[in-house]
């Protein structure tokens, strides 16, 4: 099977180079080595438990505290040399507490933002539009809600344009349709060439959206690879869900006996059977030879949480 799990030498060079990086805090090993590669046009998640080290991890990348030990390069530049700024340019950052001030209203603080960045203010309208906050772009922030503060702070990383963007835990107090628009963004600026890294707890939300993602616990990456790679790495068992007239529960037990299955389980209206990933095809064979009885079929891979609790316990 590919190899999937860094990005391959054949592509571009990677955006996000990091090569051992290591913070300590005392005792703290918030990060412990941890080696990563992002590539250009990426959407990358990373995930891990509180305190596994994924906002350190974030501070170094974007050389806001320097690392103990490693090597850290974004855009082929290191973090901690004199090119860095130039590349800073390029780098929207959503950090997991954004700081606004209350008494400026949306709209100004973008403008506050674009200053510090040397973004043209041109640019803070349709920011505010694109976030779905033009209505309340004369209102002062102490009056928003806490998804439209976090929304307001998505927007300031979206100033200047950047080419890469650092969002940690960007979805937290967004609701279900504000979450959705916030990926729908994402996939505009992916389609643009932008790459990204984010942090996330809804493991079910990301699942679906994230190119490849890594498992961090206690300061290390457990495990680096698409959703279906980290599946097949912890080799976890799947399910099948077949649905059959009531009377023909039988014929299941009966089409796979013999084969490498682990459970056979008659539920409600359907016959739950669980078998390892390598035997899917058998028994998806043996399940089809049941024709005309089967009214419906759902295979279901573990989830990205069934992944996680895998590798980060
Ligand atoms: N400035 C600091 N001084 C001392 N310890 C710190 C400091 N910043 C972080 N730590 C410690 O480093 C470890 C990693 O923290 P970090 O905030 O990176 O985790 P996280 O994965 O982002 O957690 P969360 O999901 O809760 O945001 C924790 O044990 C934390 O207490």
């Amino acid at each position: 099977m590919a190899d999937t799990s860094q990005a391959p030498a054949e592509r571009a060079a990677p955006v996000i180079a990091v090569r051992g990086a290591t913070k300590h805090y005392g005792a703290v090993r918030a990060v412990d080595g941890v080696d990563l590669e992002v590539a250009p046009g990426e959407l990358f998640g990373l995930i891990g438990h509180n305190g596994a080290g994924k906002s350190t991890l974030f501070k170094m990348m974007l050389g806001l505290i320097p690392a103990t030990a490693g090597d850290i390069r974004i855009g082929g530049s290191p973090v901690t040399g004199s090119g860095f700024r130039a590349v800073r340019r390029k780098i929207g950052y959503l950090p997991e507490n954004v700081v606004l001030y209350d008494n400026l209203t949306g709209h100004e603080t973008l403008e506050f933002f674009a200053r510090l960045k040397g973004a043209p203010a041109s640019e803070c309208g349709p920011a505010l539009e694109r976030v779905g906050l033009s209505s309340a772009a004369r209102r002062r922030v102490r009056e928003y809600s806490k998804g439209m503060r976090q929304r307001l702070g998505f927007a300031q990383a979206l100033l200047g344009r950047p080419r890469i963007l650092f969002l940690d835990e960007p979805t937290t107090g967004l609701d279900p349709e504000a979450i959705r628009e916030f990926y729908l963004i994402l996939r505009g600026l992916k389609a643009d060439g932008v790459t990204m890294i984010l942090t996330s707890h809804i493991l079910a939300e990301i699942q679906e959206r994230v190119d490849r993602l890594a498992i961090m616990a206690a300061g290390k990456v457990q495990a680096v690879g698409t959703v279906q790679d980290l599946r097949e790495q912890m080799d976890l068992p799947l399910w099948f869900r077949v649905r059959l007239a009531h009377e023909d529960f039988h014929h299941v037990r009966a089409v796979l006996g013999g084969l490498p299955v682990l459970a056979i389980e008659a539920r409600e209206d359907h016959v739950a059977v669980e078998c390892q990933r390598e035997s899917k095809m058998v028994v998806m064979q043996a399940l089809a030879s049941l024709g005309d009885k089967v009214l419906d079929l759902h295979v279901h891979e573990p989830s990205l949480e069934d992944v996680f609790f895998g590798f980060s316990d």
